[in-house]
Parts: structure tokens; C-alpha cells; sequence
């Protein structure tokens, strides 16, 4: 099967670690330094029940509540990946005004997005229960996972997702049970 081009974008307050989960994921290592984004472009090939995606991930610069949504991430992206820190409740109400401007700008409910709590290990600074991000992402019909971009954990699941909700959006509905990760 031919390989499938897909673009992604990861958007969230500053700091909630986007540039972390795109660094885990394409090169498979944590960076601990803090480095604000402008804006980065990765690409990896990844394969998702048996079928290879060219993933363009543009990990974006922070947003804040005040921002306006950049008009050059509402076109030509098929998914999105909207993250905030489980260890900030002010990263999961600017999530919430994220998600409300990219669908003022799309235009379009069924956009395929997957919400992540990022973090995790940090549990003992949780201040957003589980509890709330998975009705937050059930009130979207988006997919829901908490995730530690130092810890490596669900990273890989996140993009995986997505790429399977992409599928789903596009009419390409495969109800395999085996999903094969790499
Ligand atoms: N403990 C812990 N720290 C993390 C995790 N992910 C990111 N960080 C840290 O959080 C800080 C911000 O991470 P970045 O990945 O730069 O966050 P960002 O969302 O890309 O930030 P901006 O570019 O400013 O929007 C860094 O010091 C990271 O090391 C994580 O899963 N666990």
C-alpha cells in the first residue's frame, strides 16, 4: 500500500510540554531544557494496521487565552493534538478556547482531534483529574488519553490514534483488533 501523507498539528498553553511529545515520538528521546517554540516541522513514517503514514507533524508556538487562532493552522491539517498539563488547571481552560477557535475557524465538528493530558509523572502536582479531560473529550467526540512525554508513556498511542480517527473520518473504517505499533 502506498504511503499516506498526513499532516498534524499539536496546539496548547505554553509549556504544557507539545515540543516534548513531537521530540518523544519522532526521535524517541526527552529533552529536559525549556525552550519556547516558534514554530517546528517533524516528519516520521510510522505504520498503523499495516498500512505506513508519513506523519508531518507541526509542533506550534503556545497559545494563550488572548491569542487568535493562527489561520494557518485551519487548513490542510488532517487532525489535531490539543494538550495541556495535568498539573495545570489554566492549560486545560486554554485548551477549552483552543478547541472553540479551530472550530469557529474550521467550520467543521467532525475534525479528528485527540486531547492529552501531558505529564503524568508528575502526580503528585495533579490539579486536572481524569475524570474531567475524559468528559471534556467525550463532550468533542474526540479520542482521550493522558500521557508522559519524560516517561515515554502513550506517546506512540496519541499519533496512532489520530491517524485511525483520520481513517474513521475519511471513510476508511478498519475495525481490526490488532493494531500494529512501530
Ligand atoms: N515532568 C515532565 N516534564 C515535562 C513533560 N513534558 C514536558 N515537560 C517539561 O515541560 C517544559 C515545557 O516543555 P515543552 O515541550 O517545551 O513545552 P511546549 O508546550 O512545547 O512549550 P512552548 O513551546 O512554550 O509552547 C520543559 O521543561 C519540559 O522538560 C513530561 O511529560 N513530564
Amino acid at each position: 500500500m502506498p504511503v499516506k501523507e498526513r499532516r498534524i498539528a499539536v496546539m496548547g498553553y505554553r509549556s504544557v510540554g507539545k515540543s516534548s511529545l513531537s521530540i518523544q515520538f519522532v526521535e524517541g528521546q526527552f529533552v529536559d531544557s525549556y525552550d519556547p517554540t516558534i514554530e517546528n516541522t517533524f516528519s516520521k513514517v510510522t505504520r498503523v494496521n499495516s498500512q505506513d503514514y508519513e506523519v508531518k507533524l507541526v509542533d506550534t508556538a503556545g497559545q494563550d487565552e488572548y491569542s487568535i487562532f493562527p489561520a494557518e493552522y485551519s487548513m490542510d491539517f488532517h487532525g489535531y493534538v490539543l494538550v495541556y498539563s495535568i498539573t495545570s488547571q489554566k492549560s486545560f481552560e486554554v485548551v477549552k478556547i483552543i478547541y472553540d477557535k479551530l472550530l469557529d475557524v474550521i467550520g467543521n465538528a467532525h475534525v479528528p482531534i485527540v486531547l492529552v493530558g501531558n505529564k503524568t509523572d508528575l502526580h503528585q502536582e495533579r490539579a486536572v483529574s481524569t475524570e474531567e479531560g475524559r468528559k471534556l473529550a467525550e463532550s468533542w467526540k474526540a479520542s482521550f488519553l493522558e500521557a508522559s512525554a519524560k516517561q515515554n508513556e502513550s506517546v506512540a498511542d496519541i499519533f496512532h490514534q489520530l491517524l485511525l480517527q483520520i481513517e474513521r473520518n475519511n471513510g476508511n473504517a478498519q475495525e481490526k483488533s490488532s493494531c500494529t505499533i512501530s
